[in-house]
């Protein structure tokens, strides 16, 4: 059994009056890559903004790298070593990569990483440096997203949608990244609707439906079931 370094307790979240996740609990090890999945509007980056404390939970209780951060700010909860990706990537469009990447710099207590060692994982990285964001290419974005994260130290690193909207090329150069994430001792919760993708690089998986979580097991056994992801996931 890995240590633990996330876990959310039965949470529930609302948006104003709306309820939009019900008594959520999910988990995730040190080094161990999470997947989120389920239809749209089923509350999974709802769920990534409440451990985020972008929309903090009403109930129940989160817990990261041994402490609780239910009611902590953002900017504490990344301090602690939670990196975001966000499905929007948010870079600043008028800054250079460079520049992206340098204001992301974070010291936690978990590895700092190094812009170079950015650049082994994306070599076309070092040559965007100088270049404004906002006529990147999506696939060059989500690397300047992906490594701003790295940055920023993470322990954690939440992943929404990272292979939205990518090529085929990209998509699987991103998953490579999970991996690698993973071997170097981080966790990683994805969100995706690319249930294959997040099912091919995962240790286990959640299936939200209407703000539920339905089902919890070992990525494998839900990746060579197809009865049961037609019956979750209606594929
Ligand atoms: N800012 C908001 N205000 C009100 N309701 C919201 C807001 N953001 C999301 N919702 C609602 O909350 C529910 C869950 O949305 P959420 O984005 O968490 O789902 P999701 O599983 O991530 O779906 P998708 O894959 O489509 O992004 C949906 O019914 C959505 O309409």
């Amino acid at each position: 059994m890995t240590a633990e370094m996330l876990s959310v307790a039965n949470i529930d979240t609302s948006y104003g009056e709306t309820q939009v996740l019900f008594d959520v609990s999910l988990k995730v090890g040190a080094g161990e890559v999470v997947a989120l999945l389920g239809p749209n509007g089923a509350g999974k980056t709802t769920a990534l903004r409440s451990i985020l404390g972008l929309t903090p939970a009403r109930r129940g209780a989160i817990r990261f790298d041994g402490r609780d951060i239910t009611r902590a700010h953002t900017h504490d909860i990344a301090r602690r070593g939670i990196g975001w990706v966000p499905d929007d990537r948010r870079i600043f469009p008028t800054l250079t990569v460079a520049r992206n990447l340098a204001i992301a710099r974070k010291r936690t207590r978990f590895r700092a990483w190094q812009e170079k060692e950015c650049f082994e994982i994306f070599s076309a990285l070092e040559y965007l440096m100088a270049r404004e964001c906002e006529n990147l290419s999506g696939g060059e974005m989500q690397m300047v997203a992906i490594s701003r994260a790295l940055l920023g130290s993470p322990g954690l690193v939440l992943f929404d949608e990272p292979s939205q909207g990518l090529a085929p090329k990209v998509v699987q150069d991103v998953m490579k990244t999970i991996t690698r994430l993973k071997a170097e001792g981080i966790s990683v919760l994805v969100v995706e609707q690319n249930v294959q993708s997040a099912l091919a690089v995962a240790d286990r998986a959640y299936v939200m439906h209407a703000g539920t979580i339905v089902h919890e097991g070992p990525a494998d056994a839900l990746r060579r079931d197809a009865g049961l992801q037609r019956r979750l996931l209606g594929i």
